[in-house]
């Protein structure tokens, strides 16, 4: 059976420091996986690399035996590979179906030219792409909000505009960077819930999160980088369970 994610030697140097060091795994079974480690231990740069913002030293990955290392992110993005950012990337001034409606229509900006001389056409497909990002709001739990500006929303409100805007690209897999950072403990278990469902739906989840406790909530497979290498792969009971994943935490929040 094809990997999911298959991640072979990643490793990326910067300067003297590897921040992701000949790290391997494969992924097949779908899901959330939790991605965890203390700070500095290369959690965002994997993220980067699988986005392709930040290129391998040495090693590979590749999504449905697909080998993406070498490809840019948009390439990656339309390979099936789509991601949030730690800091919200709404725009604000525009509405929230809007915010998911626009990277569609950008995608399909060659055919939007052709349509200008189309117009039933084009009129044909905007209204199409609008129910897809209709159905979009839906799947995230925004629906109601759908005419109101993105920037006057509640940040964990913001935040599913974001997992909506990543769904867009219909991803196999969608890689979530810090989501739960400034929200509240309700709204931390409000979203997290949103990551099972989205996972349940058969789009595979890495969950990069801080918040070790609802990681390990959501989570089917829990991963822990530490130095840029893995140093716990397994359960969420297996890795809480681990002498030294609460080792490598030592001074920072453990659940
Ligand atoms: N652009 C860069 N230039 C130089 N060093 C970098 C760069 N980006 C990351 N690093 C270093 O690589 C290592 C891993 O950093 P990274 O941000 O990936 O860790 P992290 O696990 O996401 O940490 P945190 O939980 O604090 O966000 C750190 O030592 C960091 O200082």
């Amino acid at each position: 059976m094809t990997a999911v994610l298959d991640v072979s030697g990643a490793t990326v140097r910067y300067g003297g420091v590897a921040a992701v060091d000949d790290l391997s795994f494969r992924h097949e079974a779908g899901g959330v996986i939790g991605l965890i480690g203390p700070n500095g231990a290369g959690k965002t740069t994997l993220l980067n690399v699988l986005s392709g913002a930040v290129r391998l030293s040495a090693g590979s990955f590749a999504l449905n035996g697909q080998d993406l290392s070498a490809r840019r992110p948009h390439q990656i993005a339309r390979h099936g590979i789509t991601r949030t950012f730690q800091n919200l990337q709404v725009f604000g001034s525009l509405s929230v179906l809007d915010n998911v409606l626009l990277p569609r229509v950008a995608r399909g900006w060659g055919t939007a030219l052709g349509d200008m001389v189309r117009l039933p056409r084009a009129h044909r497909r905007i209204t199409a792409e609008r129910e897809v990002a209709a159905g979009l709001l839906d799947r995230v739990g925004i629906a109601e909000y759908a005419d109101t500006p993105a920037g006057s929303l509640a940040y964990g409100l913001q935040r599913r505009v974001e997992i909506a805007r990543a769904l867009a690209g219909d991803p196999a897999l969608v890689l979530l960077d810090e989501p739960l950072a400034g929200l509240s403990r309700s709204e931390s278990t409000d979203l997290a819930e949103l990551f099972t469902k989205v996972a349940d739906e058969g789009v595979t989840v890495l969950l990069v999160e801080h918040d070790v406790a609802s990681v390990l909530a959501v989570s089917g497979r829990v991963l822990v980088l530490d130095h840029g290498r893995l140093l716990a792969d397994g359960t969420p009971d297996e890795v809480s369970a681990n002498p030294d994943v609460r080792a490598a935490y030592l001074g920072e929040e453990w659940t």
